[in-house]
């Protein structure tokens, strides 16, 4: 191997190239600016997904001939794209209230420089090239008053969470100000574990924190019972706490950025229950705003219905007729009339739109008090996505497949008719997770890998399986595998991080809770098909899951677990066709193609096959292809866990998904 040039060498082309990098990220940046006034003059919408469908497609093909894969490509410009759009927003946002601009502004929030409700006001002041003069509050109540007595222009104030909910003290201080409402924000809330530099993981014996943050991180603390818990006011108190003190032994739990503003260093990262962990902050000022047509626009109101039956439904049919979509529904106690309460609706709809209007008219008229909060621009962006095979070869947006809408004929099936039947729901149901997509015209590849794995591949692994064209991983193998959290939380962070799904699967009762804990998907194997309590348990919980078929059960008792599942409320499930015992050979089971097609002419479930445990290497395409062909809504494919197999299975189930997506 030739002697690469010196180290400083090289580093001084990256520092070049991403000198360069940002500056055309800024030219872009101006560039939507000008199309964002081309769309105020020409009054359309902000936000155009079909022509972001394009520009992905298309990048991810010019992204490919350069080396870069899918994923990188994808969410690198999901990330620009959302930027954009904001940036846009903002600028439409101002136009339209002119008044309201200024070179600075006064923001109120709660804790001190370096607390959430901090980094949310300077995203947000940011974004609309403004400076910021901060003010620091010690609750939510001093905000509101800053704002109210003219102090500050604008309050900030945590109103959800991803993890723990929402925030109750927040709605009940709405109840009672006169401010409204006039835009939201959100950021992403990565939970570190801050210390002084220098401190180690394992010295710290005190940790400081706002009780909203050790809600959200009650996993990470709970496996750490040995760390004494202080609780703070705010995330900037616990900081500063920790600042304040001579030695190593104390941390706060807060965002690296936020801990910078300390010199404190992140110890530990990523300490929160959920993956997408995330807070919405409501902007509150003296004077409500005008949001122009072209935004997406939220309008947040309140109301009481008063205490007759039907009352809540028949306000909400009125949100039916007008065609408003409800994003979001509270309730929350009215002071002094013990159990009457007040809600709160979001409606993705501008105050000024004819429909919004007359709904509104209608809900005077039923209600006994309603009043509204405020109309936004939403800032909620959801990224854009390509479809599976989008993803896989070159995109072909003429292909619109719908397999599925083929008239039920097999109405006299049974007398009872059950949930899982085309008679119970015509429409093909569809399974949705992240990037993955089963049924309904999308047809999804599942990577199947047994533990235990050699951890320090978990990340490549899961890097080429994602290139390879799948959408998620499944393990299996829990009760082989000594230490199996530990193994599972290291292995979920690889998948994660390539944004593929984690599906785990219970092959042992016992394996639930933990399977629950960490998967994003269930999947139970055939051999607990017939466990009714486990279905039981399964479906009483709010997460998809994906029901194997046992190899010696028929048709007619595969549907009826199914219906063990979705009687208890779960109708997020999945079935999965992987052989059955047949004379065909009296060691592998047989693929049972004729009861796919059955299946798929009775249910309007989703099905996967896994043809991996009744072919060979030589008939593993065929049987693949055979699948599909019968409608089948994905793959599961297999992997070893010796690496040198995985490797050649890898080529080759690459080679399969191509030749199958095409
Ligand atoms: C820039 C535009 O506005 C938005 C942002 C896009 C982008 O940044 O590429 C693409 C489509 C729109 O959702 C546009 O319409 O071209």
């Amino acid at each position: 191997m030739s002697k690469p040039q010196a180290l400083n060498q090289t580093r001084e082309q990256i520092t070049a190239l991403d000198k360069d990098l940002l500056a055309l990220l800024a030219k872009r940046r101006n560039l939507s600016l000008d199309v964002a006034r081309s769309k105020e003059i020409d009054i359309r919408p902000i936000r155009d997904t079909q022509r972001e469908k394009e520009l992905l497609a298309r990048l991810v093909k010019q992204g490919r001939e350069q080396g870069l894969d899918a994923h990188y490509v994808i969410s690198l410009y999901q990330s620009i794209i959302e930027d954009s759009v904001l940036n846009q927003q903002a600028y439409l946002q101002g136009r339209a209230n002119p008044d309201s601009q200024k070179q600075q502004y006064c923001v109120a929030y709660l804790g001190a420089r370096g607390s959430y409700s901090y980094l949310a006001a300077s995203r947000y002041c940011d974004r609309r090239q403004v400076d910021m003069q901060d003010l620091g509050c010690k609750s939510f109540d001093e905000i509101v008053q800053a704002v109210e007595s003219g102090h500050a222009d604008y309050g900030f104030l945590p109103i959800e969470n991803t993890s723990s909910g929402s925030i109750n003290e927040v709605y009940d201080v709405l109840q009672h100000t006169s401010l409204a409402i006039v835009g939201e924000t959100t950021i992403e809330v990565g939970h570190c574990l801050l210390a002084k530099t220098g401190s180690n993981p394992k010295d710290i014996k005190t940790v400081f924190a706002h009780p909203q943050p050790i809600s959200q991180c009650s996993r990470y603390l709970a496996l750490h019972s040995e760390y004494k818990l202080e609780y703070c006011s705010s995330s900037a108190e616990a900081m500063d706490r920790v600042m304040e003190c001579s030695d190593n032994s104390v941390a706060a739990i807060g965002s690296a950025e936020g801990g910078a503003l300390y010199q404190l260093e992140a110890i530990e990262q990523d300490l929160a229950n959920q993956k997408i962990n995330q807070s919405r902050f409501i902007v509150v000022a003296r004077k409500a705003i005008a949001v122009p047509e072209q935004l997406p626009a939220k309008s947040t109101l309140i109301m009481a219905t008063g205490q007759k039956p039907g009352a809540l439904v028949e306000a909400l049919l009125v949100l039916k007729a007008h065609n408003l979509n409800m994003s979001k529904l509270e309730s929350r106690p009215i002071p002094g009339t013990p159990w009457e309460e007040m809600f709160y609706l979001d409606l993705d709809a501008n105050l000024s739109s004819p429909d919004m209007q007359s709904a509104l008219k209608e809900l005077e008229r039923i209600t006994r008090f309603i009043k509204v909060l405020g109309c936004y621009p939403c800032e909620t962006v959801s990224p854009t996505q390509l479809t599976n095979s989008q993803l896989i070869i070159e995109p072909d947006t003429s292909r619109a497949q719908n397999s599925n809408d083929e008239a039920v004929k097999h109405t006299d099936i049974q007398q009872q008719v059950l949930r899982s039947s085309k008679v119970h729901k015509p429409q093909a149901s569809q399974m949705s997770c992240g990037q993955l997509q089963i049924g309904d015209g999308q047809f999804g590849a599942l990577a199947l890998l047994s533990l235990p794995q050699e951890s320090q591949l978990f990340s490549q692994k899961a890097k080429t399986i994602k290139e390879a064209g799948f959408q998620a991983i499944v393990i299996e193998g829990l009760s082989r595998q000594q230490n199996v959290e530990q193994s599972i939380i290291e292995f979920k962070k690889s998948v994660f991080q390539f944004g593929l799904e984690c599906i785990i699967a219970v092959e042992h009762e016992a394996e639930l809770q933990l399977a629950a804990e960490h998967g994003t998907i269930l999947l139970i194997t055939g051999k607990q098909m017939h466990n009714i309590a486990l279905l039981k348990k399964v479906g009483s919980l709010h997460m998809p899951v994906i029901l194997e078929r046992n190899t010696m059960a028929s048709v007619e008792e595969y549907l009826a677990a199914a219906e063990v599942i979705l009687s208890q409320g779960n109708q997020q499930l999945t079935l999965c066709e992987s052989g059955i015992r047949t004379f065909n050979d009296s060691l592998k089971p047989s693929l049972d193609l004729a009861g796919l097609v059955e299946l798929k002419s009775l249910s309007h479930l989703p099905i996967l096959v896994n043809p991996s445990y009744s072919s060979t290497p030589n008939t593993l395409l065929a049987h693949s292809k055979a699948a599909k062909q019968l409608n089948a809504d994905g793959l599961v494919l297999n992997f070893s866990s010796n690496t040198e197999i995985f490797n050649s299975e890898l080529k080759s189930h690459s080679e399969l998904l191509r030749n199958i997506y095409s």
